[in-house]
């Protein structure tokens, strides 16, 4: 085998869907009930909705309220940003590895308005080591809606200590049963 040289990319690896993973069809409960993204106790949060997928996919819905908006009226960039992140990072539920953000970029395409509900689908592309490569779209008002937003992302790869070690220790009660399972798979 030939060493790979300086600045070459990666080889893609392998990469599948987790034989524990949500089933196609099934919500993916919220990580955490705090979360700004995705918990349902936030008061302010996106309360981003996410649904699995075949393969390595999933919809996400995300409703713009007062509480979202940068311009009078219009969503702010960073929330929009924001719900990309989540959406793309509920991908980890099906690969069955922790993961966190590493570069996330957003394209924005058209102004969302309050009141809009940006249907989000999402899917791995690929992977090369510890790097998963993602990509999403954000549809206006339905799933085959004029697209408002764009993404892609690396995630990478982390240990399942990076929470703890960098953030706090969590109460079972604070996660949902999918974060549970992935802590369950990589102890
Ligand atoms: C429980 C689920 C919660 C989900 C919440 C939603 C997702 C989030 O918002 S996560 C929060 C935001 N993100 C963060 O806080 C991450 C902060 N950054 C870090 O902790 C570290 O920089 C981390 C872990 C990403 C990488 O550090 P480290 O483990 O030392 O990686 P390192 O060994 O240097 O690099 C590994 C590979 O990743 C690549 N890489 C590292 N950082 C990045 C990056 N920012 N962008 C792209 N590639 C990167 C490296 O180039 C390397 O690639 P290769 O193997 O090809 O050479």
């Amino acid at each position: 085998m030939t060493e790979r040289q300086h600045g070459e990319p990666r080889p893609a690896d392998a990469i599948e869907r987790h034989p524990g993973a949500p089933a196609p069809g099934s919500t993916i409960a919220s990580h955490y009930r705090m979360c700004v993204g995705c918990g349902p106790d936030h008061p302010t949060g996106l309360h981003v909705t996410v649904v699995a997928g075949e393969g390595l996919t999933v919809a996400g819905t995300f409703t713009v309220t007062d509480d979202h908006q940068g311009a009078p009226g219009l969503a702010h960039g960073g929330m929009l940003s924001l719900a990309f992140d989540e959406v793309l990072g509920s991908l980890i539920w099906l690969i069955g590895k922790p993961a966190v953000t590493g570069h996330l970029e957003t394209s924005y395409r058209r102004p969302v308005p309050v009141g809009t509900t940006l249907h989000i689908d999402a899917a791995v592309d690929r992977a090369e080591g510890r790097k998963i490569f993602m990509s999403a779209t954000g549809r206006e008002n339905a799933p085959d809606g004029p697209v408002s937003v764009a993404a892609s992302a690396v995630f990478i790869v982390v240990p399942p200590t990076h929470f703890t070690d960098h953030g706090r220790p969590v109460a079972a009660s604070e996660l949902s049963e999918a974060a549970a399972k992935v802590a369950e798979v990589n102890p």
